[in-house]
């Protein structure tokens, strides 16, 4: 983080998260480790072959690691002989504790003896953190075991930088858990181990299923995912036997855990006097009877211890009842200090069985204790975490600054007007005797009358011009604090509570008189002197004293630092949540230690570093062959940088002067840089352009044979094309030929075959036409002469008549004159009645004639209306042949010539009609 140019909260936060993103779960500030927790296992982070690579290596060397704090530590206690500390923090569930056991991990192997078996030192250290876990763990909304007390573990090293023995130190374990906790929270993990143990330990306690126990009842969480409390319960047993805790000494603090349960299933009702009480049921004395039992005292004794107080006055003795809620409230007092008690006592008994080593010089203390916090409502228990967070503060500030102080004496800077950070305003508002918070609070609590509100007025009333303190407007009783870490209001409600640490003296002599040798040395007999000379006793005045301890410890040790982040409330991995992460680095003071930097010469570099670095700003002074000290100071005069210090071996910067530095250098970079990436760009590019043309050139010939192979094939398709549609239309075209030649021989047969048809039927015509007219030519010369032979007879008839009626006359004469005459005239007569016979016969011939001539020319006339009707269906055929023909020739190619044969027939009609004219005249 010191490497970072600018050294300010977002740059750290930056950091952090990008580390944290890779699982580089710690970094260095400075001389802080800062761990974020991971939420998941990295077991290659740890292993042996880890310690291994981290032992002897030099901080910085190798990756930022808790091994490496632990080996600083180690290292520097064996070279200087000093002790050392490491003071882990962070706010609850950050990975404090499991920071702790890394270290100690990492001290025994440094410290620890190789292949010894058995109990030793380091192992007994090693295990101490299971048996504390199981009494002084618990799961909370923050964390499912978190540990409710602060520890200082001190492991102390011989000459050999063996470990020779430990003492473990807790601090303000968290009594109220004992008998009140919320959903979903659980109560100290060994009371569910308990419940979980064998049968036999069951029995043995009268123990049954948690939900039917109050104190765990209150809560629906009775199980941890991923833990089994039966097998923990075993580890736990296991643990204390290595750890040197007897089996009797385990059973009667399981028996201890066991009457606590007991206890908190006494319910109390109202007695039959005012003000009393008595037990509820059956079932509560049973757990009466059970409790007392299991803690070896009288039943009886436990009830009165309960529900009664005895006053002793100068004059008599008296006995008070107390009321159900007084009666709850007395049963909860006696099993938070018997569990305060037997978690003591187990703290007291490790140590002892781990044995210290008087004779150790130099130890290494790892410090495990709450971090700042700040919740909605804050009570003693914050007010007292926040104290002796104030309290390390103080030493982390005293701690820094002094190695400030001491980098520029070794440098020789003045110094002189660096301002020192410091918070003992806020220590001499809390802890300041007479007139402090605490002193207050004890006041409060020693004078019976005393209430929240009066203590709250003489809060308000006594530090009304304090600059720590703040009196809200709207509260009667809150007040805030300004810590370090920011402003915490507290809620003055249960402080008095709180604070007042004494036990009841009806449980105390009840405890002391128990029958086991366990718990009765759990309330040792208070010593007459000492309860008379300091009655009261306050939690809030021992946790000074004790911090006060701590302190002096941790001022003759050489400080190192773990702050213990957590990334998210989720308690997963991989969610880093910036505000978060900030606010707890605000608490855990690493910004505070920034602070600290940035208020002298935060940023330093060697000679050396800083020409390396900025030399670029002056080339010409580098190729000066200056003395470097002479050559940084040029450089700096030149950038025209003040308030800067030159010291022996480094050049100490104001803040943010390494930041204009950096920009400068930024500036002739960028422009070196611009010029380098034109070039290369210049050259990358051509590189590119080249092998483009190149690669173009290929892939243009690649497709131009491509294209070429396809256009040749096209072309030969079409041609192929070509040859099929030639073939095909030539195929066509012959069959065409073909066709219309047959069509045009049909027609040429078709229209010869008329022409001979007409021919012939003209001849045939013309035939008939001679034979009609030779027929009529013979009718027409018969009837002529017929004509002339009838007028010739006719004429005769006439002649021969006229000559007969002249002979007649003669004869009628000569038989007139003779009877001759009478016979010539008789001959006559016939001659005349034989020619007019002869007449009439000529006549009926004649009519006959005219008859069958009158039906010749009927006939004739009959025969050439028929012939018209056939010429005219010869000519119509005539014309539809023409039609067709016609047609035909039209379809066709013209073939054959048309002939003039139809107008030849025509032209014979006519002829023929005119002939039968002229003989119908004739006629
Ligand atoms: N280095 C680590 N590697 C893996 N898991 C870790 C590591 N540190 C912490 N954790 C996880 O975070 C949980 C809380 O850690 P831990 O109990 O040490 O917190 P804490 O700061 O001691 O809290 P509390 O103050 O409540 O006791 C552990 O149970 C463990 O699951």
């Amino acid at each position: 983080m010191t490497k970072l140019s600018y050294l300010h909260e977002p740059g750290v936060l930056e950091n952090l998260a990008m580390r944290y993103q890779l699982n580089e779960i710690y970094t260095y500030t400075g001389n802080i480790l800062i761990a974020v927790n991971p939420f998941q296992r990295l077991p290659h982070l740890y292993d042996t072959h880890m310690m291994e690579q981290y032992k002897g290596a030099a901080l910085g060397e190798l990756s930022p690691h808790v091994f490496a704090v632990g080996d600083a530590a180690y290292r520097a206690m064996i070279n200087d002989g000093k002790s050392n500390s490491i003071l882990v923090s962070g706010e609850s569930g950050a990975g404090k504790t499991e920071t702790t056991k890394m270290l100690m991990r990492y001290l025994a192997y440094l410290g620890g003896r190789s292949g010894v078996e058995g109990r030793t030192v380091e192992q007994q250290v090693l295990e101490s953190n299971p048996v504390l876990e199981a009494f002084g763990n618990a799961k909370t909304v923050r964390n499912n075991n978190s540990s409710r007390f602060g520890k200082f573990v001190e492991i102390q090293f011989n000459k050999n930088g063996r470990i020779s023995g430990a003492a473990i130190k807790t601090y303000l374990l968290e009594r109220s858990r004992v008998c009140q906790i919320s959903n979903p929270e659980r109560n100290y993990h060994c009371f569910y181990l308990l419940c979980a143990a064998p049968p036999e330990d069951i029995e043995k306690y009268k123990l049954g299923s948690p939900k039917t126990f109050h104190y765990l009842n209150q809560s629906n969480c009775y199980e941890l995912d991923g833990v089994n409390d039966a097998h923990e319960y075993l580890a736990t047993r296991r643990a204390m036997d290595i750890v040197g805790i007897s089996e009797q000494e385990q059973e009667a603090i399981f028996r201890v855990v066991a009457a606590i349960l007991h206890l908190g299933n006494i319910s109390f009702a109202k007695g039959e006097e005012i003000d009393s009480s008595v037990i509820k049921d059956e079932k509560s004395r049973f757990h009466l009877n059970t409790a007392a039992e299991l803690l070896r005292c009288d039943a009886q004794s436990l009830e009165d211890a309960l529900i009664k107080r005895v006053m002793v006055t100068p004059e008599e003795v008296i006995t008070r009842t107390l009321d159900p809620l007084n009666a709850v409230g007395s049963r909860d007092a006696l099993a938070k200090t018997l569990y305060s008690r037997l978690f003591d006592w187990i703290v007291e008994k490790i140590n002892i069985s781990i044995g210290q080593d008087p004779t150790s010089k130099s130890i290494i203390g790892v410090l495990d204790i709450y971090g700042f916090e700040s919740f909605k409502a804050n009570s003693f228990e914050q007010f007292c975490i926040n104290f002796t967070n104030e309290k390390l503060q103080q030493h982390f500030n005293q701690h820094v600054f002094k190695m400030e102080q001491e980098e520029y004496s070794r440098e020789q800077i003045n110094w002189s007007y660096i301002e020192f950070i410091d918070n003992q305003d806020v220590l001499d508002l809390i802890e300041k005797k007479p007139g402090g918070i605490i002193a207050l609070l004890d006041e409060a609590c020693m004078f019976p009358k005393s209430t929240h509100d009066t203590f709250a007025q003489k809060l308000y009333q006594t530090f009304k011009n304090h600059k720590c303190f703040i009196k809200p407007k709207l509260s009667r009783t809150d007040f805030t604090i300004m810590h370090y870490a920011g402003e915490v209001n507290y809620q003055a409600n249960l402080f008095l509570d709180k604070n007042k640490d004494y036990v009841v003296a009806e449980h105390q002599a009840l405890m002391t008189a128990s029958k086991c040798v366990f718990v009765s040395a759990l309330f040792p007999p208070l010593p007459e002197d000492s309860s008379k000379s300091s009655k009261f006793s306050s939690i809030g005045s021992r946790f000074k004293m004790q911090l006060q301890s701590l302190m002096e410890i941790l001022s003759v040790t050489e400080p190192h630092y773990i702050r213990c982040v957590k990334p998210n409330n989720d308690l997963k991995p991989a969610i880093f949540e910036n505000l978060n992460v900030i606010q707890q680095l605000r608490c855990g003071g690493v910004l505070e230690a920034v602070r600290i930097s940035c208020a002298g010469y935060p940023t330093r570099r060697t000679f050396y570093e800083f020409l390396n670095r900025f030399g670029v700003l002056a080339p010409e002074v580098l190729e000066g062959n200056y003395d470097d000290k002479v050559a940084c100071q040029m450089i700096l005069d030149k950038k025209g940088l003040k308030g800067y210090q030159i010291g022996r071996t480094k050049v100490f910067l104001r803040a943010g002067q390494m930041a204009e530095l950096d920009a400068r250098r930024a500036e002739v970079l960028g422009n070196a840089a611009k010029t380098i990436q034109r070039r290369i760009r210049t050259f990358i590019t051509r590189k590119q352009f080249i092998s483009l043309l190149e690669a173009s050139i290929k892939l243009q010939s690649f497709s131009r044979g491509i294209m070429s192979r396809k256009l040749y094939e096209q072309l030969r398709r079409e041609a192929a094309a070509l040859k099929i549609q030639t073939q095909l239309r030539s195929f066509i075209a012959g069959k065409l030929y073909l066709k219309a030649r047959s069509c045009a021989i049909i027609l040429q047969t078709g229209l010869r075959a008329m022409a001979s048809r007409n021919e012939f039927r003209l001849r045939k015509r013309i035939k008939a036409a001679t034979i009609i007219q030779a027929h009529w030519r013979g009718y027409h010369a018969y009837s002529y002469y017929k004509r002339l032979q009838k007028a010739a007879v006719i004429s005769q008839c006439g002649w021969r008549c006229r000559v007969a009626r002249r002979e007649l006359r003669q004869l009628k004469m000569a038989a007139r004159e003779t009877g001759a005459l009478k016979e010539a005239k008789d001959k006559l007569e016939k001659r005349v009645e034989e020619l007019t016979w002869r007449l009439q016969l000529e006549k009926r011939l004649r009519t006959d004639l005219e008859e069958a001539k009158a039906q010749e020319v009927a006939k004739l006339q009959d025969a050439l209306k028929a012939m018209q009707l056939e010429v005219e269906g010869a000519n119509s055929m005539v014309i539809k042949e023409r039609e067709a023909a016609r047609k035909a020739i039209e379809e066709a190619p013209p073939v054959a010539k048309e002939t003039t044969v139809i107008v030849e027939d025509t032209k014979k009609i006519d002829s023929l009609t005119a002939e039968v004219e002229r003989l119908k005249v004739e006629d």
